[in-house]
């Protein structure tokens, strides 16, 4: 089924919705779990890493936890796919490097791309919302494999500068920071609890619902559905 949509920005999950959920948990975690050791001890004085070992901390109230006890948090919080952010950050530096060494590449459904460009050329702006950290989401976007595609996106949002993806207060807090009507904001997502709570904002919303992904048998409960993004039509105001 195709949908065609008013929206001047569309804001783009990554994990299930422009890129394969297999990608992220066969590939990406894997590469961090093998590196938390390392960025826990080598790196310990870097500020980025400093804060998010003490919001580890914080989150297990485990003042005292040492490297081996804080690397065994983060890879039980792998093991649950629990989008904490002071684990993404630190997944975040480690992918970054990974993907400047060419270590890693990024996965994108063959129809994402294509669209971007063609919402983009149409004067459609476009965000990314993710559990990633805005670190790992520029590497991934600037890593694709047919070409850096940061110059289409307009803004970068992430549980850190937005908040948690299932709470209403995030998508105010992006809105409000893109300048664009609630109402002309158009998100895709795989779940429907992130889908709930941009609808709740008042946004648009379309549940991206691809055959193999976890969230796909759950459905997207009553927002309109799109199997692929070749199918969803993005119509600008006036347009
Ligand atoms: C390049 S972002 C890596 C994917 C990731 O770690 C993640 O948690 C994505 O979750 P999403 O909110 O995009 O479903
Ligand atoms: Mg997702």
């Amino acid at each position: 089924m195709s949908l065609r949509l008013r929206a001047d920005a569309v804001v783009l999950d990554i994990e299930g919705t422009t890129s394969a959920t297999r990608f992220v948990v066969d590939v990406l975690y894997p590469y961090s779990r093998a590196r938390f050791a390392a960025l826990l001890t080598e790196r310990a004085g870097e500020p980025e890493v400093a804060r998010a070992v003490a919001r580890v901390r914080e989150v297990t109230g485990e003042p005292d936890a040492d490297a081996v006890r804080v690397e065994k948090t983060l890879n039980a919080w792998l093991d649950e796919d629990r989008k904490e952010t002071a684990l993404k950050t630190l997944q975040g530096l480690v992918w970054r490097e990974g993907f400047a060494r060419g270590d890693l590449v990024p996965h994108f459904y063959d129809d994402v791309v294509p669209a971007l460009r063609d919402w983009h050329a149409a004067g459609v702006r476009l965000y990314v919302y993710s559990s990633g950290s805005v670190a790992a989401q520029r590497a991934w976007f600037s890593s694709a494999p047919g070409g850096d595609l940061l110059p289409l996106l307009s803004g970068l949002y992430d549980t850190e500068n937005a908040g948690p993806k299932q709470q209403p207060e995030s998508y105010r807090r992006i809105a409000s920071a893109t300048g664009v009507a609630p109402g002309r904001l158009l998100f895709l997502s795989d779940r429907a609890g992130e889908l709930d709570a941009a609808r709740a904002a008042g946004w648009r919303t379309v549940g991206v619902r691809r055959p193999g992904e976890p969230y796909f048998a759950r459905g997207a409960g009553d927002h309109a559905e799109a199997g692929t993004f070749d199918a969803i039509t993005v119509v600008r105001s006036g347009g």
